[in-house]
Parts: structure tokens; sequence; C-alpha cells
């Protein structure tokens, strides 16, 4: 028996381009600071088996071109992708898709005396947002999200009712800590949209349900997320969340002839939950192909 050998699937390109622009028309600077990878899909094929490279857009062009755009602006970071991937795919005839990806980076203003200072940043803590731009035969897909949201509730959060079998310690919880760190993609049936302003209306949701949804486990506050999104939202067909759950312990202070009603905890860093669910109109078409682009999610 003899197979023949292929070439699979395949793409290349140049990864996390950090990319700074500074907006300075006037004294009053912007900063958008951002990570941005470029990778490309077309007919790659003679680059790889014989090692002719006339195919072969060098990824250090695919930084240049970066670089070269962010000249006339950036905006919004789907903007920016879309900007990008449609000048691979219309240049280069034998480009027919790619994956482009951006992570921006949060920076707010110092406040001097009461005033947002000009031209001094301060880092936005963790919080990154994300977006994935995929193009299959023409056909362009974005997954945007947001990464390392860390939020806590204090109370408002229970967890019981859960099956208990011989290995099981765990209490049943009334009144319990509810912390993690939301990772959020969501996939658009369009990219004509006001990128920026559903971002910040997915995020503005995202935190009020957490913060109102009454919990009986992570899994609950997840699933509610999710759901008051696809509501709000038409534009958005599925969002898949992958959210720690952040123990927070109530130390025993008996030894110390203290109560602790629900006041001194040790907030353990590992082992943590990790809770990853999808939500999703179950008419929408199948994206699976923009989801592969996306690590980190079940
Ligand atoms: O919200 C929770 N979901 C779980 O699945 C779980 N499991 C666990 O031990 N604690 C919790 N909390």
């Amino acid at each position: 028996m003899s197979s023949n050998i292929v070439l699979g699937a395949n793409q290349y390109g140049k990864a996390e381009v950090r990319l700074v622009k500074i907006t300075r028309d006037t004294d009053r600077h912007e900063i958008e600071d951002l990570n941005v990878t470029s990778q490309l899909r077309g007919d790659l094929e003679a680059i790889h088996t014989v090692g002719d490279n006339a195919h072969c857009v060098p990824t250090d062009t695919q930084k240049n071109t970066v670089y070269a755009f962010a000249r006339d602006g950036v905006g919004a970071p789907e903007d920016f992708l879309l900007r990008l991937g449609k000048h691979f795919v219309d240049d280069f005839d034998w480009i027919t898709g790619g994956r482009w990806a951006a992570q921006k980076y949060t920076w707010d203003r110092i406040v001097v005396d009461g005033n947002e200072h000009d031209h001094s940043f301060v880092r936005g803590g963790t919080e990154t947002r994300t977006a994935v731009l995929t193009i299959d035969e023409g056909v362009p897909t974005m997954i945007s999200g947001l990464e390392d949201l860390a939020v806590l509730k204090s109370t408002a959060s229970e967890f019981h009712g859960f099956p208990v079998d011989k290995y099981t310690t765990l209490a049943e919880t009334r009144d319990r800590i509810l912390a993690t760190s939301v990772t959020a993609r969501w996939c658009y049936n369009t990219t004509d949209l006001a990128f920026d302003d559903v971002f910040a209306d997915v995020r503005r949701i995202l935190l009020e349900v957490f913060a109102t949804k009454y919990s009986l486990g992570l899994q609950h506050s997840l699933y509610a997320m999710g759901e008051a999104v696809l509501q709000a939202h038409p534009e958005i067909d599925e969002i898949r969340f992958s959210m720690p759950n952040l123990h927070h312990f109530l130390v025993d202070l008996t030894p110390f002839d203290l109560d602790n009603p629900g006041e001194v905890f040790y907030a353990a860093d590992r082992p943590y939950g990790l809770i990853e669910a999808a939500v999703r109109r179950d008419d929408a078409p199948d994206s699976a192909a923009a989801w592969a682009g996306v690590a980190g999610f079940c």
C-alpha cells in the first residue's frame, strides 16, 4: 500500500506586531495600543513543496503593512483588520483568505488636580479587547471579544443542590464571593457595524448582568450574561465564554477567638474552577471555521 504525501491546511504571517499609534493633531493626544497578527491563506503550495517563493508575501512585508496602515489611523480594531484583510486578498491574486487578529490594551488618562491629562496615560488594568477576522473564499467573519475582565461580587451568590458522593467535602453556601476573569468572544453575522459602539454595549451588558443577576452558580451567571447580549444585539449570533471561578475561602478565625461573618477570605490562585460555554441562536448558520481560529474555548 502506498500513499501520497500532500500539504495540509496552512497559513503564515507575522504574529504579535506591537503597534502604538499616537494621534497628535491637537495638544490632547490619543493613544491606541495594539498587538496585531496577520496570516495569509491561498495558493501557497509551491512555497512549501519546492521552495518557490513567488507567492510568498514576506511576513516582514505583512508587518510593515500594519505600521503603514496605522499612519492613516487605526480606529476600531475590527475596522483595522478589515482594511488589512481586504488589502491582502484584493492585491495578491493567489491570496484567497486569511486570519487577522488584534488585541487592544486599555489606557486611561492620568488625572492631575481633577483634570484628565492631555498626553499622560495609565494602563487600565489587565483587560484587553480582541478581534479576529477570518476571510474564507472571500467571505469575512468577525469574532470580537475581551480578555481578562476581572469582576467580583461580595454577595448575592449561592452554590448548593449539587450531588454528594464519598469524595465531596464542599459545603453548600447561601452567601459567597463570586469572582472571575471574563474572557468572552462573540461572532457577528455582519461586518457592517459601528464596532466601537457594539463593543462598549456588550461590555456594559456583561458587567451589569454579572452585578445584578442573583447567582446560583457561575454557570448560571455566564448563561444570563450571554442571553442578555444576544437579546440586545441581533447582529451577534453566538457568544462564548471562558471564566475561571476564582475561589475565595472563608478563613477560620476561631483559633483566635474571632468570628468571621463572611468578612475575611483567603483568595486562592489555583486550582480554580473553569467554566466554559457558548450561548447561541439555534438558527444561526454554522461558523465553525471562524471559531477554529480562536484558541482557548471548549
Ligand atoms: O459556581 C460554581 N460552579 C461549579 O460548578 C462549582 N463547583 C464547585 O466546587 N464550586 C462551584 N461553583
